[in-house]
């Protein structure tokens, strides 16, 4: 038995570009991080920012595997680090949302019967029915996304259902198209994960159940009656509630570490192992968001929650189940053209370097002389357009800006005001006494956040760690080893608060709502065009 001040919790993260962990004390301090950066540390999987993108502009995959070697690399580090595994008494995880992982005949007889004696990804070669699995940058799924709407009334009643109208990222509609084209490796599919899901089954050795938070990003699952709905579940594939599993409650104590784990990197065998849940969910965790505030998080995408007691119908946004809360929901907006889109514009104008886009961005005076810029390399999720769009003062279209400056200043608030429309969109006005709270590797970025907290005319705070969904697990953890013993907020209670970095000018409100007004207009028009 570890003693209680000894024990130590770890939390992971399999997000889009990397596979990040953190161990933290009994009293939630931070005491080691480490993570593992797939283009760079795994090169033989060829991933550009983590992913591959297809032929057709549309679909977007990693393949499975990386992520299984990802695991082993990472638990080594932290050993290097000098991590004592036998002191973790919990472990839980997070991951990148909506993906899926296609487990083949035979893979639950393989997890668990795992041998110390070789790595994971030697064993678990061939045991995937689909080896690059879709991740949520894909949208080649529109098709499949309407027969989804169709099979309940529509839209609406899908979004009512299930928190969202169909999707193409949303695993549902991803299932529907494998099991529509690939029908001979979907019948050998013995079990479908999300990525979630997935690493926990690696840690569990056998398969781990999707959680309600995550399971809620599917298309699939009734968000009021915590079960799949069989009648999108028939209309998607055959028999697939077996191939998913009972979903259970996020923070779910799912049972003991497998032994593989405990052989090979000296965990005890009465470690636990907590439902992990999608990268979002457990960044509201981690940043302990209250009701009132806005959370931002600037990772590969740009992703707004909020807390939410009771759900309501968005046909533009997603509502979730809460993942510390069980009676409570989130509202999640995703944006898919987040960081990889800034540096773009960094690469293009500013040499690589994040200081000298900094440098140009500040030497543009706050409304960029009346210029808006929207940037979509992919298509994007809200609003559903591509390509760049550049307007001068007299919303007149240009093919390019002046200057560097005025392109940076114009990527820079045209993100931030997207933001602010498409909450305002979803009904969410933040009050004078709202805080938006930042994460994600571009929230280092103070530059970026001031702008952030301009056009929403509110402060901005941050955390010391950027990392928050792998921390949120790493608190999901120790919550699920508790039970019921103490609430989420008790647990983190004693937690120090998020830090004021940037406050907005006081003249924020007067540049920036007509331009959030301009913007409106121009999604219209470039809609219609
Ligand atoms: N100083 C910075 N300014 C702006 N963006 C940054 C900065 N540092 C890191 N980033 C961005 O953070 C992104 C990674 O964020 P992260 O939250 O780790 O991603 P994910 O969890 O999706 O894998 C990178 O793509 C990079 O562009
Ligand atoms: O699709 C969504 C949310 O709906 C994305 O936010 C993914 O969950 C990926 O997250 P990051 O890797 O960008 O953090």
């Amino acid at each position: 038995m570890v003693p209680p001040s000894e024990r130590t919790y770890l939390g992971l993260d399999l997000s889009t570009q990397q596979l990040k962990a953190v161990v933290v004390s009994d009293d939630l301090q931070i005491l080691h991080e480490t993570q593992v950066q797939f283009d760079n540390d795994l090169p033989e999987f060829r991933t550009h920012s983590g992913v591959c993108r297809g032929g057709d502009n549309k679909t977007v995959t990693a393949p499975t595997l990386m992520w299984v070697k990802a695991l082993d690399m990472l638990l080594d580090k932290l050993r290097v680090c000098g991590v004592d595994f036998s002191k973790v008494v919990a472990l839980s995880g997070t991951a990148q949302q909506h993906g899926s992982v296609w487990w083949a005949t035979g893979a639950g007889k393989a997890l668990k019967n795992l041998s110390s004696e070789s790595f994971l990804h030697q064993q678990l070669a061939g045991y995937f029915s689909i080896n690059d699995s879709p991740v949520w940058m894909d949208s080649s799924t529109t098709k499949q996304c309407q027969q989804l709407e169709a099979a309940v009334g529509g839209p609406e009643q899908l979004a009512a259902l299930t928190g969202s109208r169909g999707y193409e990222r949303f695993t549902g509609s991803q299932i529907a198209k494998i099991a529509q084209n690939k029908s001979v490796a979907y019948n050998n599919t013995e079990r479908i994960s999300l990525v979630s899901s997935f690493l926990c089954s690696l840690f569990l050795g056998d398969y781990a159940p999707i959680d309600w938070s995550d399971g809620s990003g599917m298309n699939l699952f009734d968000i009021h009656k915590k079960d799949w709905c069989d009648t999108l579940l028939e209309a998607c594939a055959p028999n697939l509630r077996t191939k998913l599993g009972e979903p259970v409650p996020s923070y779910t104590n799912l049972g003991s570490i497998s032994p593989y784990f405990v052989e090979r990197f000296g965990f005890e065998s009465t470690c636990r192992v907590i439902a992990c849940t999608g990268d979002n969910p457990a960044s509201l965790a981690g940043m302990q968001l209250q009701p009132g505030d806005m959370a931002v998080s600037l990772g590969t995408s740009d992703t707004i929650f909020l807390w939410l007691e009771e759900p309501h119908t968005l046909l533009e946004g997603h509502v979730l189940c809460n993942p510390v809360d069980k009676n409570a929901f989130m509202t999640l907006l995703c944006f898919k053209n987040g960081s990889l889109t800034r540096e773009r514009l960094r690469n293009n104008c500013a040499d690589e370097s994040w200081q000298l886009f900094n440098e140009l961005l500040e030497s543009t005076p706050r409304g960029n002389f009346g210029n808006i810029g929207l940037y979509y390399d992919e298509q994007e999720i809200l609003p559903f357009v591509i390509g760049d769009h550049r307007f001068n003062k007299a919303n007149e279209k240009l093919s390019r800006f002046a200057s560097k400056e005025v392109e940076v200043r114009a990527l820079v608030e045209g993100q931030s005001i997207a933001k602010r429309a498409h909450v305002e969109e979803a009904g969410f006005i933040l009050k004078s006494t709202s805080r938006i709270l930042v994460t994600g590797g571009a929230s280092a970025n103070k530059c970026l956040l001031q702008v952030l907290s301009d056009v929403f005319n509110t402060p901005v705070y941050r955390l010391e760690i950027a990392n928050t969904a792998m921390l949120g697990a790493a608190y999901q953890a120790k919550h699920g080893l508790l039970g019921g013993e103490a609430t989420f907020s008790e647990l983190t209670a004693s937690l120090p608060p998020p830090t004021l970095v940037c406050s907005p000018y006081k003249d924020a409100s007067q540049i920036y709502d007509p331009m959030v007004t301009r913007y409106r207009k121009i999604i219209e028009e470039i809609v219609k065009e």
